[in-house]
């Protein structure tokens, strides 16, 4: 949503709804007053997904001690209540992607991270909260850590205090923080050019600096501690060494200039720049950079089963990135920004490649019917793609179902700052006295949408014309945030036109002690913001394309005791009718100044009964009715249209030319369940004379490293492929390693203190007690408690996920182990070892220096993922990397291929092997 007077300074995430599908060919505005069901698309009930069965969602009291809850249809969902959606191996785990992390993250004189939590609110971030404090779900953030900057010389932070070196308004802004930390964006017009030259000479390399990989884990621990949620920084920056160690962050912000001047502004139909691209391909790489960058991220933090949940503009390559590297994957996309109609979006440099990007995900949900059914025409006339009519498109044989979800905020947040700190009801007292006989309109305006602002001017200066018993009376106090600016042509001059607008209607109508239009055009605290939200006689939303914006909300919520009107800007509300559009805009403004008299002069009743009814759809239309709408509708979706289901199936033909076109290949096998079926005895699950063949014959190519990574114990491997001479075998998750042509294992896990070991058996033990026919495994290193032959495996499973979380909890806290659920088995093992840490060794050392080259690698299992997950996190090109998943059922899974049986996978080796 639009960032209102306290917001944050970041790129505020902007949230609306087009009042309709196209718009007039001149730009007019006029403003409506809101009333519940004018405003806003509410849902049709019987549309809605059934109620989930569990936990109430957050409720305030409001001023009247009355309980705003959500409605039942938005309770949060119980995944494990809902057996329809076991098929889809859920692990309950959100992994949000936003454009930023909700820290700022600094370095501080003495070098160490310093993170501030980014000030403001938004839609967005409220979301974030919500399911942060979610007992149902877990939650990742991934995001960018904002530009990082390493603390100032002291001889520079003095200068920020100099007057004369600063421009007209002060450097604040998005991470700009003076003194200790940093500087931002000093080609901002925060500054002026003597501070910017001063800038340039002096701190050259302030913007450039390396981070080495032991930093990078520093500030990933310091997030790690100090939040409940698990928060993955995305750096950007250029590699300095091949080995992907040290990265230089450099040009940080210049994905904003696509995203922020280009995108965002056309997504608010703002397009006559003056100064049109030349430099687009350079532009668009920059935020293809950050969305590729996002996607790594992703990929670091990703466990099969997660729900990827991308937001907003910003991002809107990223849920093609993702699929194209993890097809199976859950990835939702919520647009929070408005849509312009047709014609200006088709004016968008790389409009075509934003909104093939988007349906990469599997469900796209916005926030009202009507930009819904917008979007499926969209997608269905301009990119082809074929449709239900109802709400489902299709590409490539993927569905997409294209969802509405009203968006809504924590107004529990903005009720207790508005009612409950004391220093609101000073300001309130202090506001009161400075305009004892006035009215006052408090209006929200957008410098980078001036077409609103501008509108509203001349429909005040109407009022004060027409109506001249308000030329005293009524005050105008514009807001709006110097700092919530998108960068534009548009909104560098939209300020001095505005204040030059004002000027001269204070100096028609005002005198030396009465200045009609108050304009302070700087951010607002809190407290002021609230205080003047409660005494407003009317509230104005001016900017155009805006939709619900979180003022109005607050406005609402603010205006329990004296329930003044509300207007917003026509164009932002959810309405068909454009019939105003046509209206010669002169006309429109001295409607509006009528409106907006008749506004003034309302009577409690209806402002009463109006004011009941939007306050009652704020409440139900919340953050957490909007978090757990968003997700009940994703749910669903998924398990209608599963999208593991689409995973390619490994065609020996493109395998085999591949491998005929590589001079370097690397095979990374898992072995139960890969190589060779599972069976009840582990003893049993021997490899096949084909198999054994194969491997023989591959591993004799000298262009080609064979290794076998796998659960299975060193002595076990060692008796069943010890023969094959040129094979590598890794033992026990990667904790043992037999390189080709030796005799001799290395022990990796040998400074390991093992204490774990005989906690583990502990329990272990006791679920045997517990359990017929269950055993333990015990290995040098791991130890496995196996269910397959006991009778009632819904049970073992359930002990299973109760052992997983007694270890991980109080047993083996102090240990850094790792517990997984593996095939009717438990198994635990130390985290640093495991075989993505072998197969990423591997990679380095097969490819040295190289980005190219033939992989495959096979795995059935979870601990066969992380190999998956470190091919995708290297730095090989992924075009000739065959990542291949063994399943007989869908399921999701890093691996790019699949095979339905272990002979599958065998009967494709051997083909190789005869090349
Ligand atoms: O990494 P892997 O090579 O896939 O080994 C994983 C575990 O495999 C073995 O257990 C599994 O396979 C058995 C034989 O088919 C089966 O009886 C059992 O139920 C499976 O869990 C092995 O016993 C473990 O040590 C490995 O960690």
């Amino acid at each position: 949503m639009a960032g209102n007077e306290p917001q944050d300074s970041n790129q505020s995430v902007s949230a609306a709804i087009p009042g309709r599908a196209s718009i007039p060919d001149t730009p007019s505005l006029s403003f409506v007053l809101h009333t519940a069901d004018a405003y806003f698309d509410i849902p049709d009930p019987k549309s809605q997904p059934p109620p989930a069965t569990t936990q109430a969602s957050a409720t305030a009291p409001n001023v009247n001690g009355e309980s705003m809850k959500p409605s039942e249809t938005t309770q949060p969902l119980n995944l494990k209540a809902l057996k329809e959606y076991e098929k889809l191996g859920l692990t309950g785990n959100i992994i949000s992607a936003c454009a930023n992390i909700p820290y700022a993250v600094g370095i501080t004189k003495d070098g160490k991270f310093e993170l501030t939590p980014r000030p403001g609110k938004s839609m967005l971030r409220d979301s974030l909260s919500y399911l942060s404090s979610s007992n149902l779900w877990k939650h990742t953030v991934v995001g960018w850590t904002g530009e990082v900057l390493p603390a100032l010389s002291a001889e520079f932070g003095e200068l920020l205090t100099r007057k004369d070196l600063l421009g007209p308004s002060s450097p604040t802004g998005e991470g700009r923080q003076l003194g200790s930390v940093a500087v931002h964006d000093v080609s901002g017009s925060g500054f002026n050019s003597a501070f910017i030259q001063h800038f340039k000479d002096n701190e050259p390399s302030i913007r450039d600096i390396l981070i080495t990989k032991d930093r990078r884990l520093e500030l990933e621990t310091l997030l790690e501690h100090a939040f409940k949620d698990k928060i993955v920084p995305v750096w950007l920056g250029e590699w300095t060494d091949d080995r992907h160690d040290t990265l230089l962050l450099k040009d940080q912000t210049r994905w904003k200039r696509y995203a922020e001047e280009d995108l965002y502004q056309n997504l608010h139909s703002n397009i006559d720049r003056e100064d049109e691209r030349a430099d687009t391909a350079q532009t668009f790489a920059d935020y293809k950079r950050l969305n590729e960058s996002v996607a790594d991220g992703i990929i670091k933090a990703y466990k099969p089963g997660d729900i990827i949940w991308i937001h907003d503009y910003q991002l809107m390559l990223l849920p093609e990135i993702v699929r194209r590297r993890i097809p199976s994957a859950y990835i939702a996309y919520f647009h929070h920004t408005n849509l312009p109609p047709k014609e200006i979006l088709t004016m968008l440099p790389r409009h075509t490649e934003v909104l093939k990007g988007v349906i990469g995900a599997s469900v796209v949900g916005v926030a009202s019917d009507g930009l819904r059914h917008y979007v499926e025409d969209y997608y269905r006339s301009s990119l082809k793609l074929t449709g239900d009519g109802n709400g489902v498109v299709k590409t490539g044989g993927r569905h997409i179902s294209l969802i509405n979800v009203p968006v809504g905020m924590d107004i529990t947040v903005v009720q207790q700052g508005a009612y409950g700190e004391a220093k609101v009801e000073e300001y309130m007292h202090e506001i009161s006295r400075r305009y004892s006989d006035k009215k006052l309109i408090v209006a929200r305006i957008h410098p980078d949408r001036p077409e609103g602002t501008d509108f509203l001017l001349r429909a005040f200066e109407h009022l004060l014309e027409q109506y001249p018993e308000w030329k005293s009376r009524a005050i105008l106090i514009l807001l709006s945030n110097p700092e919530s600016i998108h960068h534009s042509s548009k909104s560098r001059t939209s300020r001095a036109d505005t204040a030059l607008h004002v000027v001269n209607i204070n100096s028609r109508f005002g005198s030396l002690v009465h200045q009609p239009i108050v304009y302070p055009n700087l951010k607002i605290p809190a407290p002021e913001y609230y205080a003047l939200l409660r005494l407003a006689d009317v509230g104005v939303v001016a900017s155009d394309y805006e939709g619900v914006s979180t003022m109005s909300m607050e406005f609402i919520v603010c205006q329990q005791e004296k329930f003044s009107p509300l207007f917003v800007s026509e164009k932002s509300i959810i309405s068909d009718d454009t019939s105003s559009a046509a209206v010669d805009q002169s006309a429109q403004a001295a409607n509006t100044a009528t409106t907006i008299r008749n506004g003034l002069a309302m009577s409690d009743e209806v402002k009463q009964s109006k004011h009941k009814a939007l306050l009652h759809y704020f409440s139900e239309h919340n953050v957490a009715s909007f978090t757990n709408e968003f997700l009940t509708k994703a749910c669903a979706s998924f398990a209608k249209y599963c999208p593991y289901e689409n995973a390619a199936e490994l065609e020996q033909a493109v395998l085999l030319k591949a491998y005929q076109s590589s001079q370097t290949r690397l095979f990374m096998f898992d072995y139960d369940g890969t190589l060779t079926p599972i069976v009840s005895d582990p003893d049993a699950a021997l490899p096949s004379a084909k198999l054994l063949q194969a491997l023989q014959k591959l591993a004799s190519n000298k262009q080609n490293k064979v290794w076998i990574i796998s659960g299975r114990s060193r002595a076990f491997l060692s008796k069943t492929f010890g023969d094959i001479k040129g094979l590598g075998l890794s033992a026990e998750h990667g904790s043992f390693l037999r390189k080709p042509g030796d005799e001799t294992w290395e022990n990796l896990a040998a400074s390991m203190d093992m204490g774990w070991k005989a906690e583990t058996d502990k329990l272990f033990m006791s679920l045997c007690e517990k359990t017929d026919g269950a055993w333990i495994e015990r290995k040098e290193v791991a130890i496995v408690w196996h269910y397959r032959n006991a009778i009632d495996h819904d049970a073992c499973l359930a002990r299973a996920v109760e052992a997983k979380a007694l270890l991980e909890g109080e047993y083996l806290k102090a240990w850094d182990v790792e517990v997984m659920l593996g095939k009717a088995n438990v198994e635990v093992r130390p985290r640093f070892l495991n075989k993505g840490v072998m197969a990423a060794r591997l990679v380095q050392e097969t490819f040295a220096n190289g980005t190219s080259g033939f992989v495959l690698c096979a795995g059935d299992d979870t601990t066969d993922e992380d190999m998956f997950r470190a091919l995708l996190s290297s730095k090989l090109k992924m075009d000739n990397v065959f990542t291949c998943l063994i399943a007989r059922d869908g399921k999701p899974s890093l691996g790019y291929y699949r095979v339905k049986e272990p002979a599958d996978l065998v009967e494709a080796v051997a083909i190789l092997s005869e090349q």
